[in-house]
């Protein structure tokens, strides 16, 4: 789904407008498109209630109410606000519906007994066109509905296009705002929503056609795009019937060292369970040691080390590993110090050019002890960096990167040519061809130790099946974030997913990825 900012959103309904769908057109649409959602997605025995605002906002709930009333359901109308919507309003009288006034913060008795289990409650009092500060006598009456709306997990909340006081270009939120199971957004994805705090209260999002296709077509402006189902669904590698392990590619994984062991595991073990034909470990004695038994499926070679870490004259043994693979994956587990920025610097200079390669953690912060580390990368590279990360790659502070991930991230693809992961909740994917894609999940379960090295792995293991570095990024950072999901839910706790966890539900975010939608 593409991302707009509020105002990338007007001119392309004035552009729409001009083409011929009408903004009537699309605030009908709009409204049916909320009701056959709702009807093909949510048990709404128990009826719909809508609290309807002044403006456009308001009018697709009361569009999508109409419809809900037409078809039998039971409906309430609540008007939050004194409405401007007066022929949507007879509409949906006509059509059987029941219309309370709640705008002067009185007949909160009538809401209270709508408030049944099991009732769905449409939130359209607030769209795209509202600013913070909330002002009364608004503000009154949606304090009031959010004390009644708190903690009833009873009812099933969607948003219409925003939870409604949220700033839908800075994220922000006011203090009424009502957070929502679902978020069913209008056209395009607003940009504020994938932004915390804003994300913690528009749950599970989803795209409502409003009868003017691809936004993007209305636009000169190169529109981001939300991971979601249409994105992920054709980036798949082929897996023929016919094919054998060398179909499925070799992933070169130079990982872990003497303290940390797990991460060369986590990594390998993700690569082969993203259908890696043969994942190849450039792996300590130590390391050695203490997995081969564990990560039986392998190929290992044996680097040379010092106390624990690569020697740097220990390249040699790989230089053929080197020339078959067809991805190489490096970082997890090096540790940052001396012998490893020489080993860097020999495996920099004996990489394949038109070999893949992903770049993690320790990796990483070795690369900025090298001249103009970037002009020595094959085309194909990821670079996987946290916060923490791409701040010593970039020398400013993780704070501003926090603040400003999305701009930050497209500039430095651009400027290192390079397929850019910044993690962190809600990961950013800035393409080195300039597009820029977006995860939505935020998830805690994803916070545990060995989870990047997870989604190296993960990457890694694509490209080696021949997905090219950029789409490589998009799906697995995906699945990586569902299976954390998937994980969080089967452990019921986010608290107590491990990396081991994630590397277990990984089969089932693949087949979530490739069955059904976001
Ligand atoms: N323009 C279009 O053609 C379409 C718009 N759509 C819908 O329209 C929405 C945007 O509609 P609008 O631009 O009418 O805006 P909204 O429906 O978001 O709300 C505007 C109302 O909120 C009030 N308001 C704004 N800020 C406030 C504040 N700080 N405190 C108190 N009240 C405040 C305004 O006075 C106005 O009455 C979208 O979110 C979407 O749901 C869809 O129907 C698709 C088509
Ligand atoms: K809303």
């Amino acid at each position: 789904m593409k991302i707009v900012s509020v105002e990338q959103m007007k001119a392309i309904e004035r552009a729409a407008d001009a083409s011929g769908v009408s903004y009537e057109m699309m605030m009908k649409n709009a409204g049916r498109g909320i009701a056959n959602w709702i009807s093909r997605n949510v048990s709404h025995r128990q009826g719909v209630i809508g609290l309807v605002g002044a403006g456009n906002n308001g009018g697709d709930t009361l569009i999508a109410l109409t419809w809900m009333a037409k078809w039998g359901l039971r409906t309430q109308a609540f008007l939050v606000k004194e409405n401007g919507n007066d022929a949507l309003l007879d509409d949906y009288l006509s059509s059987g519906g029941a219309v309370v006034d709640i705008s002067r913060n009185d007949r909160l008795d009538f809401f209270d007994a709508a408030l049944i289990p099991g009732v769905v409650v449409l939130d359209g009092i607030l769209g795209t066109g509202f600013r913070l500060p909330l002002r009364r006598p608004l503000h009154d009456v949606m304090v009031n509905i959010h004390k009644r709306l708190e903690n009833r997990s009873d009812l099933l909340i969607i948003a219409v296009d925003c939870p409604s006081g949220v700033d839908c270009d800075t994220g922000e939120v006011s203090v009424a705002t009502i957070p929502a199971a679902y978020t069913l957004t209008m056209a395009a994805m607003k940009q504020g929503l994938l932004s915390h705090p804003a994300r913690s209260f528009a749950g599970d999002l989803h795209y409502i056609d409003i009868g003017i296709g691809d936004p993007s077509i209305y636009t000169k402006d190169g529109l981001s795009e939300m991971i979601d189902h249409s994105v992920i669904r054709d980036l798949f590698p082929r897996r023929p019937d016919s094919g054998h392990k060398g179909t499925f590619g070799t992933c070169l994984m130079i990982a872990g060292s003497a303290p940390y062991v797990g991460a060369a595991y986590f990594a390998g073990k993700a690569a082969y369970r993203m259908g890696c034909g043969l994942v190849h470990m450039g792996v300590v004695r130590d390391v050695h040691r203490l997995l081969a038994g564990r990560l039986l499926e392998a190929v290992w070679t044996v680097i040379p080390d010092i106390e624990g870490v690569f020697d740097p004259d220990g390249l040699q043994v790989l230089l053929s590993a080197l020339q078959s693979a067809t991805a190489i994956a490096i970082g997890p587990g090096w540790g940052v110090n001396e012998s490893n920025i020489l080993f860097l610097t020999d495996l920099l200079q004996h990489l394949p050019p038109s070999t893949p390669l992903l770049i993690d953690a320790d990796a990483l912060k070795l690369l900025v002890n090298l001249k103009q580390w970037w002009s020595l990368l094959p085309d194909q590279v990821v670079l996987t960096p946290h916060p923490g990360e791409m701040s010593v790659l970039t020398r400013l502070k993780t704070s501003e990167i926090q603040s400003n991930r999305w701009e930050i991230a497209s500039e430095y693809a651009k400027l290192w040519r390079v397929n850019l992961v910044l993690k962190g909740a809600l990961t950013v994917i800035a393409c080195a061809n300039g597009k820029m894609f977006i995860n939505p999940v935020s998830d805690p379960a994803l916070a545990t130790a060995g989870s990047g090295d997870v989604l190296t792995g993960v990457i890694g293991g694509l490209m080696a099946q021949g997905v090219s570095a950029a789409h490589a990024s998009v799906l697995g950072v995906w699945i990586h974030a569902n299976s954390g999901k998937i994980a969080r839910i089967n452990c019921k706790t986010d608290m107590s997913v491990t990396a081991l966890d994630l590397l277990d539900y990984l089969p089932g975010a693949i087949v979530k990825a490739k069955e059904a939608g976001y």
